[in-house]
């Protein structure tokens, strides 16, 4: 294996404040330092004139790097497209999930290689722009075969994939008398039997005022079959009102529960006094023009706050961690070093990882570099492309 030394970083942020040489924020900043990695490890961190001896040496002539943004929720895998339903959006049209039968239909059209070509290019597209580790969420097959389909294409590119039949009844369950039921006890059967072999995580779309998604019971339900399959536990809940996804997530050991748009004083307490880490998607409610989630009042109430990008056809066809952060700045209440930190570590909490969202010996390799000398132009340039993946 040959060793690499990245050297002429005028800021590395490791989020690893107890470096000696670390400037005792939560970011654990050093500066003008430098970085070994060697055979997808860093095996060394630490000021640059300290440098160790390397095979290759390689300088970022003054740039930032940070760890590669762990992106904790998405759903890449789908075809077709659903612009209309956006522009029809920003005109005053509500969201409420009667799109992804749309996603549906055409997913369950698409080849198997069509869909992993689509699913390679938006992790390429990820990449580019500073994202390591993503995870990929199934969710628009909704049938036993599509599911699976998903999941087994998904984990081509990732090892966090999430198991989320319970994203929706489909139409063909709706239509009928007693149809929900029948379609719960498809997906806690025959699908999540068929899923769970390619899936680490089991999510849910809790909403119970939503003629789509899952009351509590039925999320209760969903979320206690996966975990006697093995399955770790996500929740998507309160995004469209408030409802029992987050004190379930809470009550359930989830590792997260997701979007926290609209919380109750009552699911902020529970939050803070949890594992369950309190994941925030503003590009969702920037694409749905809905009131961003209030994340100060969470992290001053404790509660450990991730930011990810809910890449999807429907409420943020977004793959960009970056615009996540400047919004987050701009509109929620974060300062940018919160913002950093929710991209990386907190992201990586809630995925339950400990070798990746921080740069220390025996950490992954997922370095992110920034054209730029500090991390704060992340938010302080909006649509700019300043980050991408570097290892
Ligand atoms: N809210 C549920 N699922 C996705 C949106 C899915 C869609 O509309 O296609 C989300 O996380 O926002
Ligand atoms: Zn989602």
């Amino acid at each position: 294996m040959t060793s690499t030394a990245w050297t002429g970083i005028s800021e590395l942020v490791t989020n690893d404040p107890t470096h000696p040489e670390a400037d005792g924020s939560p970011l654990g900043i050093i500066t003008q330092a430098a970085v070994v990695t060697d055979g997808g490890k860093v095996v060394w961190v630490g000021a640059q004139h300290r440098l160790p001896d390397a095979d290759e040496r390689r300088d970022l002539g003054g740039r930032a790097v940070i760890p590669a943004f762990v992106d904790s929720h998405s759903h890449l895998v789908f075809a077709g497209d659903r612009s209309a339903e956006f522009a029809a959006r920003m005109t005053g049209e509500p969201y409420d999930g009667g799109g992804i039968a749309v996603s549906m239909a055409a997913t369950r059209a698409a080849t198997d290689d069509e869909l992993r070509a689509l699913v390679g290019a938006r992790v390429a597209e990820l990449h580019a722009q500073g994202t390591g580790v993503v995870e990929i969420k199934s969710g628009y097959g909704l049938d036993v075969d599509n599911e699976a389909r998903a999941l087994r294409i998904a984990r081509e590119f990732t090892d966090e994939t999430t198991f989320l039949g319970a994203h929706v009844v489909p139409p063909e369950f709706r239509e009928s008398a007693g149809g929900r039921d029948d379609y719960l006890d498809l997906v806690c059967g025959d699908m999540l039997a068929a899923c769970a072999p390619h899936a680490r995580w089991i999510d849910v779309f809790c909403e119970p005022n939503s003629v789509y998604a899952f009351t509590g019971e039925e999320s209760e339900r969903v979320l206690r079959a996966g975990l006697a399959a093995g399955l770790e536990l996500r929740v998507h809940g309160n995004q469209l009102g408030h409802g029992p996804g987050a004190r379930l997530a809470v009550e359930l050991g989830a590792a997260s529960v997701d979007h926290c748009t609209f919380l109750s004083d009552a699911d902020v307490d529970a939050l803070a006094g949890s594992a369950t880490v309190a994941t925030l998607l503003p590009g969702v409610e920037f694409s749905t023009r809905s009131p961003y989630p209030d994340a100060r009042r969470l992290i001053d109430a404790g509660a450990t706050v991730a930011l990810a990008s809910d890449c999807n056809p429907g409420t943020c066809y977004s793959s960009s961690i970056p615009f996540a952060i400047a919004v987050a700045v701009r509109d929620m209440g974060m300062t940018p070093a919160e913002a950093l930190l929710a991209a990386t570590a907190g992201a990586a909490q809630s995925l339950r990882r400990t070798d990746i969202g921080v740069i220390r010996g025996g950490a992954q390799a997922d370095l992110t570099v920034l054209d730029a000398p500090s991390y704060l132009h992340l938010a302080y340039r909006p649509g700019v492309p300043v980050a991408r993946k570097l290892t």
